[in-house]
């Protein structure tokens, strides 16, 4: 029997949501966007199988439905379900959303229904938004969590579980306090720093424009986040207030306890502290696609000329190897520079890794 799903939100995670689920042999996604164009996009580029002309039209002949919107909009579209929509009997809903206690707190709307809401959060994704970004295998490898609030919550679970099997997403349950206390450490507070970092740049360059200019390697690895969708970001910040403000006042312990290393300058204590962050950060699961590891990437060391960009993505053309994205980061003065390559898998990266080093004698990381 084909299964139905609906997906509200066809963005960059609603979008390679429909893609997966399409990996199911009998299945149907229907999708509606607020934003026709991207409607239309999805249904062009073959990440839905059909468009409804309202996000109610979608969701009431699914088993499954899927809200994939900025976490206001999703609590918003929530009341209208549980108020207006009907919904087929055994129907479970969930959200794609990046914070969860909010959300959550609304999932009773669906108690006493015979349809479910359970929290998600495939923790994948990038910078990028939109349609246009959408990847079946955005979420292969990444964590996904669950957040089921009570009993008849936990066996919808399990089968939301099942279906999202062919993400290859790794599956884990989480209660959804722990979850926005984790996601305020590893990636919202993450962002507000970045936006930070690159305002200080912004102020900084008004005084010496040269700055700016100097602007790259460290710099733009460290903000790449910045660049992100704000209004998206404007939800998460609003909805993950209290841990994020917690956030402030041990990250203001932290840069006093920094700035005190410092000041008193003693050369071992200023190493010791280098050293200890890079060895727990070098101890990072990086294999694991996790929210600031986004992307697979191999640093490869080359001459910064044309020639030799073209030689490296000749080569792994020409075996076969999909890449992503190219990029050089002009990490040092001379003339050399990094060039960093971006696969879609953790395979794809080691398959051109391997390819790499038997064809040329450039020195390749994975950072
Ligand atoms: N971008 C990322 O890396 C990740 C995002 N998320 C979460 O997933 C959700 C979606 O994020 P993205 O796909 O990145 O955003 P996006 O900006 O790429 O897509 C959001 C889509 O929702 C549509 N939309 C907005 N309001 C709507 C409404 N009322 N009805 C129907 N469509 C509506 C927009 O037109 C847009 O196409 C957010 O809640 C975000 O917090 C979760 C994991 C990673
Ligand atoms: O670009 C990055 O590294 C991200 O941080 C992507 C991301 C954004 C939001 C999430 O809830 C999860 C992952």
């Amino acid at each position: 029997m084909e299964t139905k799903v609906a997906i509200i939100g066809l963005g960059l995670i609603g979008g390679s949501m429909a893609l997966a689920l399409q990996r199911h042999e009998h299945v149907f996604v229907t999708g509606f966007d607020a934003d026709e164009r991207t409607l239309c996009e999805a249904l062009h580029l073959g990440i839905i199988h059909g468009k409804a002309d309202t996000a109610r039209r979608a969701a009431e002949s699914a088993d499954y439905i899927f809200f994939a919107t900025p976490v206001n909009e999703t609590i918003r579209l929530m009341k209208q379900a549980s108020e207006e929509w009907s919904l087929k009997p055994g129907a479970v809903l969930t959200d794609t959303g990046s914070t969860k206690t909010n959300i959550m707190e609304h999932a009773d709307l669906f108690e006493g229904t015979d349809t479910v809401f359970v929290g998600g959060h495939p923790m994948a994704g990038s910078h990028k938004s939109g349609v246009r970004a959408a990847r079946e295998h955005l979420f292969e490898n990444a964590y996904y969590l669950l957040t089921p609030a009570g009993r008849k919550d936990a066996a919808a679970a399990r089968r939301l579980e099942e279906f999202l099997g062919v993400t290859k997403a790794k599956l884990a349950v989480v209660s959804a306090a722990e979850h926005d206390a984790m996601t305020a450490v590893v990636s919202h507070f993450p962002h507000l720093v970045a936006a930070s970092l690159v305002r200080r740049l912004e102020d900084e360059a008004e005084d010496r424009p040269f700055a700016r200019e100097l602007a790259a390697g460290g710099f733009r690895d460290l903000t790449r986040i910045a660049s992100s969708n704000p209004d998206m970001w404007r939800d998460i910040t609003i909805q993950n207030r209290d841990e994020l403000l917690d956030q402030f006042d041990l990250w203001q312990q932290e840069m006093e306890a920094v700035r005190g290393i410092v000041e008193r300058g003693n050369p071992d204590e200023i190493r010791r502290f280098y050293d200890g962050a890079r060895a727990y950060r070098d101890a990072l699961p990086l294999k694991a696609q996790g929210a600031l590891f986004a992307s697979f990437d191999l640093n490869v060391d080359i001459p910064d000329n044309p020639g030799a960009i073209s030689e490296i993505t000749g080569i792994l053309a020409e075996a076969g190897i999909s890449i992503t994205n190219v990029r050089i980061v002009e990490s040092r003065a001379d003339v050399f520079g990094i060039l960093v390559v971006s696969f879609q898998t953790a395979d794809d990266r080691e398959k051109g890794r391997l390819c790499l080093m038997e064809k040329t004698g450039y020195e390749i990381n994975i950072t």
